[in-house]
């Protein structure tokens, strides 16, 4: 059996399958402390006996196989995670094979297998929500550097109705500090949700998606972009990031038809813990 975690700032969905990805069981836990979170997460796993786990984690997390916090959450807001070494805990507990990356990396990775970039090799998964982070798969595999992709904080230029200031601690207005769910709310003092007919609001929005969608078109060239996460709920998006993503590239890359390049997750919300299982299944390979 395989095991995957797809380990997110508010919940933790664990679930074992056979090697053919079919899910046998599934868990939610709420994220709170590590002793708390991990003792639930123990308590699913020490029922299975498994062959090799995955695990997609919220981060900021150490990938660099070379480092002595490799496996570890390091910088992250949520400050009882902070140095944790979440994949270490997990090694002990469970002497198996366990493949680890980021959650946006491990979407990424179960869209391009079972999602809407099935048969590709290349995508980019964008998750806009509570914060907004990107992964990528390329090559068929998790792209990684000396760490992880950090999608959600490239820069963008201003709209030009916009003088907000922006709400990242590190960057203030990059995408994330402009156009998260909790940047939304700041700015206009309403949760996303409740800004569904102001047409205004989701121009503004558009522009600085299409912008950070165009900057990964120009440097990654994937085949397909997925957007998923809260706010991209709202499918209106869809068609005014189009829009603006062809008014700004204007004609210079021929990109794949945009309503079948920018797109939404073909696993919905399974995308992580599906890619979190093919990471376990491609530690057995
Ligand atoms: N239907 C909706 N339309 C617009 N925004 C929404 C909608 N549903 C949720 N959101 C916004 O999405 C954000 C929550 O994101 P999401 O549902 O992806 O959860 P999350 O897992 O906490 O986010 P993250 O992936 O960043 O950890 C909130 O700011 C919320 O206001
Ligand atoms: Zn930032």
């Amino acid at each position: 059996m395989l095991g995957a975690i797809e380990a997110g700032g508010t919940k933790f969905v664990c679930a074992v399958s056979n090697r053919s990805l079919e899910i046998q069981d599934r868990v939610s836990i709420p994220t709170t402390t590590p002793e708390e979170t991990l003792e639930k997460v123990f308590s699913f796993f020490d029922q299975y006996e498994l062959e090799a786990m995955g695990i997609g984690s919220f981060g900021p997390i150490d990938v660099n196989k070379a480092s002595s916090t490799y496996g570890y959450i390091t910088t992250t807001p949520k400050t009882a995670w902070k140095n944790t070494d979440f994949l270490g805990q997990m090694k002990n507990r469970y002497n198996i094979p366990i493949g680890w990356t980021t959650d946006v990396n491990a979407a990424a990775l179960g869209e391009l297998e079972k999602g809407a970039a099935k048969g590709k090799s290349s995508c980019v998964y964008l998750t806009v929500g509570t914060g907004i982070g990107g992964g990528a798969v390329v090559n068929g595999e998790p792209l990684e550097g000396f760490g992880h992709p950090e999608m959600g904080h490239v820069l963008v230029r201003m709209h030009p109705d916009d003088d907000f200031e922006g709400i990242c601690p590190y960057h203030k207005n990059c995408l994330e500090g402009l156009a998260s769910g909790p940047a939304l709310e700041k700015r206009y003092g309403e949760k996303a949700q409740n800004l569904t007919n102001k047409q205004n609001v989701w121009e503004i929005q558009a522009y600085y998606l299409a912008q950070a969608l165009m900057n990964y078109t120009l440097i990654l060239s994937p085949e397909r972009i997925i957007l998923g996460g809260g706010v991209m709920k709202q499918q209106h998006l869809f068609p005014l990031i189009r829009k603006e993503f062809n008014s700004l590239m204007k004609g210079y890359v021929n990109t794949p038809d945009l309503d079948e390049y920018i797109v939404s997750p073909g696993l919905g919300d399974d995308a992580g813990i599906t890619g979190s299982l093919i990471l376990a299944l491609n530690e057995l390979d």
